[in-house]
């Protein structure tokens, strides 16, 4: 995307929540996004998937810019592009099981027989560590842990060219982030996913990402790959960012390492 500005209105009138934002991901590749609470990251997700108005700039997909004026340039857009929110109850119906919530995604743009599409199901859920055996299951009788992988398994059913994830750990316990994050780990490997990968937990956004974006005030202040912004941090907030974690601050000279 390039020169992206996305306006809000709030109490004090109309903003720019993003404002002139240039970010790439190449294909194959997770771009984290991180920054404080209300920096702009959500809103800028939402832009993307067209389910919040652009005020300028260009968004691109494979190469082709993105319109989402109309229903079916939405219907169009979820082909190319998917995104899985923090609470997987917004994506997920409660009266359909896992199976069926997979099965309706996996047919939306092809079609399938109904042994394909049983094979699929199976198949979706072993690829984000779910036991098949829990296609039957409603999202109530999952935990939020399964929930937010079946989110996942749904969104990666169309086979989208880019998978945004917006905050998807945020909820979960920590035990649970940990092995969520290893799942995507596990699909970048088998699927060459190119995601945008937002979160306010720069060691949960490092994990995952091949290059970092650091978000404020709706505004980019950096961009490097992972290793080189932990090692040598350019801006002063991803520096302040970086120094709030303490297992990932670089011990200063004389400093014993935590
Ligand atoms: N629907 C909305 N209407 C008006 N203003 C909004 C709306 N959603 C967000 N904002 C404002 O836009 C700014 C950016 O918010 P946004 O949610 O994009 O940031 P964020 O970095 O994703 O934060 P968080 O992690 O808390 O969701 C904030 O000032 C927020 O209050």
């Amino acid at each position: 995307m390039s020169g992206l500005t996305v306006r809000r209105t709030g109490p004090r009138g109309s903003f720019a929540a993003v404002d002139g934002v240039s970010l790439e991901v190449p294909s194959g590749t997770t771009l984290g996004l991180v920054g404080e609470s209300g920096s702009g990251k959500s809103s800028l997700a939402g832009a993307i998937v067209g389910l919040v108005p652009v005020q300028s700039g260009r968004i691109l997909i494979d190469g082709r810019e993105t319109r989402a004026r109309t229903v079916r340039d939405r219907r169009r857009l979820g082909r190319r592009v998917q995104i899985v929110l923090q609470d997987p109850d917004t994506a997920l119906d409660p009266r359909m099981t896992a199976g069926q919530a997979l099965a309706e995604a996996a047919t939306v743009y092809r079609r399938l027989d109904r042994a394909a599409r049983a094979e699929r199901v199976t198949e979706l859920l072993r690829l984000v560590g779910l036991d098949p055996g829990l296609a039957g299951r409603l999202p109530r009788q999952l935990s939020g842990g399964q929930r937010q992988r079946v989110a996942l398994a749904r969104a990666l059913a169309v086979e989208p060219g880019l998978l945004i994830a917006d905050e998807i750990t945020s909820a979960l316990d920590v035990s649970v982030q940990a092995s969520v994050l290893n799942t995507i780990r596990g699909l970048q490997r088998r699927l060459g996913l190119s995601m945008l990968f937002i979160g306010h937990n720069l060691p949960a956004v490092c994990h995952v990402s091949d290059a970092v974006a650091v978000m404020r005030h709706g505004r980019i202040v950096e961009t490097a790959p992972t290793e080189t912004l932990l090692r040598a941090p350019r801006h002063p907030y991803t520096r302040t960012l970086l120094a709030s974690v303490p297992s990932l601050r670089t011990p200063l000279a004389g400093e014993r390492p935590t």
